[in-house]
């Protein structure tokens, strides 16, 4: 706002004839009754339009408001679904590749922790055989076996096209075997119903992580151990030869 030219006052005529009636009413009787009442009526209508414009006035700041209220709202709306997309997988909603590392190194500047890392077997030929599409849905199948059968402490991120990680925020052994056996087990047995009517299966390798240490250390020491299920004949459970420790 420039302070050399304000603004027009809004309520100049209204501000007169104020003046012109306190003028009246402090020369009383000397004005004459002919004054005050002129000087009355014309207050009494600019105190009417005073209050219509100011009831204007408040009708467009409360829209004004509500607008405003709205927009935050959508802001707001906005900004979570661009930080969902920014972290997750569009396919299956789990946790990106970024995010899970992320969580895995923020998680592991302050505790002890597991990590495991699967991958669907052979799934190349189930693609090969029947088409991308079917093999998305086998790979949203086995998420949600990952999901229905995981702790609830549990973050699961998707690091490759069929690989997994599974990051559990406390390092017992054997309890992060015993997880990554029990979703071994619910993808062997869950129904995919596939054209031929063959099953899926998935390899697990298992690695602890001291606090301080990193996502690289400890996912190196899973894929290892997921290698070693592939080589020993898949659909297994393999827990990393050593821990990381800081
Ligand atoms: N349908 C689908 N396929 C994907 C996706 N991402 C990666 N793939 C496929 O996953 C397959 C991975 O195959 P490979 O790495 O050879 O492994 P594999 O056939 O599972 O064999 P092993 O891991 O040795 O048991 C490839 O055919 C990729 O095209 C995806 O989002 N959707």
């Amino acid at each position: 706002m420039d302070a050399a030219n304000p603004p027009p006052d809004l309520f100049e005529a209204e501000h007169q004839s104020m003046l012109a009636a306190r003028a009246a009413y402090e020369t009383g009787t000397q004005a004459g009754g002919g004054a005050c009442h002129q000087a009355l009526g014309d207050l009494l209508t600019s105190y009417e339009r005073l209050l219509r414009e100011t009831r204007r006035l408040v009708r467009r700041s409360d829209r004004a408001e509500l607008e405003m209220t709205l927009l935050n709202q959508r802001l707001q709306d906005l900004a979570s679904e661009l930080e969902y997309r920014a972290t997750h997988d569009p396919l299956t909603g789990v946790l990106n590749r970024a995010a899970i590392i992320e969580r895995v190194n923020q998680h592991a500047q302050q505790n002890d922790l597991a990590l495991i890392v699967l991958d669907i077997d052979h799934f190349k030929r189930v693609n090969d055989s029947f088409g991308h599409p079917i093999g998305d849905t086998v790979i949203l199948g086995v998420v949600n076996c990952l999901k229905a059968v995981v702790p609830r402490c549990a973050h699961i991120g998707r690091v490759g096209g069929e690989e997994f990680t599974v990051l559990l925020p406390h390092r017992e052994t054997p309890a992060s075997e015993q997880v990554a056996e029990t979703m071994r087990k619910a993808i062997e047995t869950r129904e995919f119903g596939l054209p031929d009517g063959s099953r899926i299966t998935a390899s697990f390798g298992v690695s602890h992580l001291s606090r301080g240490g990193c996502f690289d250390d400890a996912y190196g020491l899973a894929d290892e151990a997921l290698y070693v299920a592939k080589r020993g004949g898949r659909n297994q459970v393999v827990r990393a030869a050593d821990s990381v420790l800081s």
